[in-house]
C-alpha cells in the first residue's frame, strides 16, 4: 500500500479509528499518513474535508498547501502571516525541487515524500485547520521550515562542515518489495500468495518476464489487484515501446536502465506520463559516478532510482550494501535499495532513507517465504 504525501495533523492519534485504521499510519503522535487507495484521486489534488476523531480536518497535498496558505496569508494575526509566508516559500521551494525531478508530482504525491515537504504541508495545514493551539502550531511550523531549509542542504555530499542530512522518510516506514525472482509464473503466484500480506509490491523478476512473457503481468495483477505490481523490465533501448506494454499488461510500476541512452529513459518516462503509471530508473551496473548519473536521469522524470547491485555483482568478494545507501543518501532524490537485502540490512536501508527496500533472494531463498517476508516488514519501523 502508497502512504501518500499528505501528512494531517490530527486531534488525537488515539483515537481508535486511527490506531486500528488500514488506511492510516501513525507517523508520531499528532500525525498520520494516508493511505493513496483511501484518498480519492481529485482530492490529491484539491484536498478534501474527512471526519477524523470528530472533527473535521482539511487535507491536503503539498501542491495543495501551497494554494491554501495564500488564503491564510490574508488573514491572521501578523506571526501567523510571517510563518505561513516562510512556509509558503519553503513549499514552493521544495516544490520546484519536485517538479524538477518529477513530470508528475501532482499525480504521484507518494513519491513526493522528501526534504521536508510533508514537514511543511502538514505545518501549514495545522495552521489553517484553525483546530488546535496556533502557537504551538507556529512553533512547529518555524520548525518545518527550519527542516526544509537543512534539507536544502541534504543533495551536497557531506563535508567539512559537518550539516549532516536532515531527516526526510524516517518517520515514514520504507515499503517493502518481493522480487518474484523464479523462472515460471505458477512459481511466481505461489511466491506471491506466500507473502503479498506482508508486502506492499510484488515484483516480476526479469528471468520470470522473459521466461513467462508480459502476460505474466497481467496474471500477478489479477491475483493481487490491491497490491503493486512491479514490472523489472530493466529497458536497454525502445523506453517508450517496452514500457507502454508492460504498463498495458498492468504493470504500475516499470523499470528502465539508468544506464541506457538519456532517449530510452525519456521514453519510458513518456510511456508512464500516458498510463499515468511509474517509471523507475534500474542504476545496475552503473557504479563509477553513480551520483552523477542518478541526479540526472531523476531529472528526467522518472518517479525514483532504484539504486542495484545485481547477483553477479552481489558475488563478488568484498561487496557490501553500504555503498548503495551512501550513495543514496547522498543524492538527494527519492530511491530504493536492492542488492541482497536481509533481515540484518533493512533497518540500514530504512535509516539511508531509501522509499523501498527489495528483497529477492532473502524472500524465495527461505525455507518459509512467508515467514521470511513477515520478519522483514516486522523489522520496518
Ligand atoms: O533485480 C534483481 C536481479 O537483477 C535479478 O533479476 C533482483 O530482483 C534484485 O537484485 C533483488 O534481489 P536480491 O538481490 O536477491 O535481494
Amino acid at each position: 500500500m502508497f502512504w501518500s504525501a499528505v501528512s494531517v495533523p490530527v486531534i488525537s492519534s488515539h483515537s481508535p479509528l486511527l490506531r486500528s485504521s488500514k488506511n492510516s499510519r501513525l507517523i508520531r503522535d499528532g500525525e498520520i499518513a494516508l493511505s493513496h487507495s483511501w484518498i480519492p484521486p481529485s482530492s490529491r489534488i484539491r484536498g478534501f474535508r474527512s471526519r477524523i476523531s470528530g472533527r473535521i480536518l482539511r487535507l491536503r497535498d503539498c501542491t495543495d498547501a501551497q494554494n491554501r496558505s495564500t488564503e491564510r496569508s490574508r488573514t491572521g494575526t501578523r506571526a501567523e502571516r510571517t510563518a505561513v509566508k516562510s512556509a509558503q516559500t519553503a513549499v514552493r521551494a521544495r516544490q520546484r525541487t519536485v517538479d524538477h525531478h518529477s513530470a508528475r508530482p501532482r499525480r504521484t504525491p507518494g513519491f513526493a515524500i522528501w526534504k521536508g515537504v510533508p514537514a511543511v504541508c502538514s505545518a501549514v495545514a495545522s495552521v489553517r485547520s484553525g483546530a488546535v493551539d496556533r502557537r504551538a502550531e507556529i512553533g512547529a511550523l518555524s520548525q518545518a521550515v527550519a527542516r526544509s531549509r537543512l534539507a536544502d542542504r541534504s543533495a551536497e555530499p557531506i563535508g567539512k562542515s559537518g550539516i549532516r542530512r536532515a531527516p526526510r522518510f524516517e518517520e515514514i516506514a520504507v515499503k517493502l518489495q518481493v522480487a518474484l525472482d523464479v523462472a515460471t509464473l505458477e512459481d511466481a503466484l505461489t511466491l506471491a500468495r506466500q507473502t503479498a500480506d506482508h508486502v506492499d509490491i510484488l515484483e516480476l523478476g526479469t528471468p520470470l518476464i522473459k521466461a513467462e512473457g508480459l502476460d505474466a503481468i497481467k496474471a500477478i495483477k489479477a491475483a493481487h489487484p490491491d497490491k503493486l505490481v512491479f514490472a523489472d523490465m530493466k529497458t536497454a533501448d525502445a523506453g517508450e515501446l517496452e514500457a507502454d506494454l508492460a504498463f498495458a499488461a498492468g504493470a504500475d510500476l516499470v523499470t528502465v536502465m539508468g544506464a541506457a541512452d538519456d532517449d530510452t529513459v525519456r521514453g519510458a518516462v513518456a510511456a508512464g506520463r500516458k498510463h499515468g503509471k511509474d517509471v523507475v530508473a534500474d542504476m545496475i551496473t552503473v557504479v563509477a559516478d553513480r551520483v552523477t548519473r542518478i541526479r540526472e536521469v531523476s531529472k528526467m522524470g522518472v518517479s525514483f532510482v532504484e539504486i542495484h547491485a545485481g547477483l553477479d555483482e552481489q558475488a563478488k568478494p568484498g561487496y557490501t550494501i553500504q555503498t548503495l545507501l551512501d550513495d543514496g543518501k547522498q543524492a538527494g532524490v527519492p530511491f530504493s535499495i536492492a542488492g541482497g537485502i536481509k533481515a540484518e540490512s533493512i533497518a540500514s536501508v530504512q535509516d539511508s532513507g531509501a522509499t523501498v527496500a527489495v528483497a529477492g533472494g532473502a524472500i524465495y531463498s527461505a525455507k518459509d517465504p512467508a515467514a521470511a517476508a513477515k520478519n522483514l516488514k516486522s523489522l520496518i519501523r
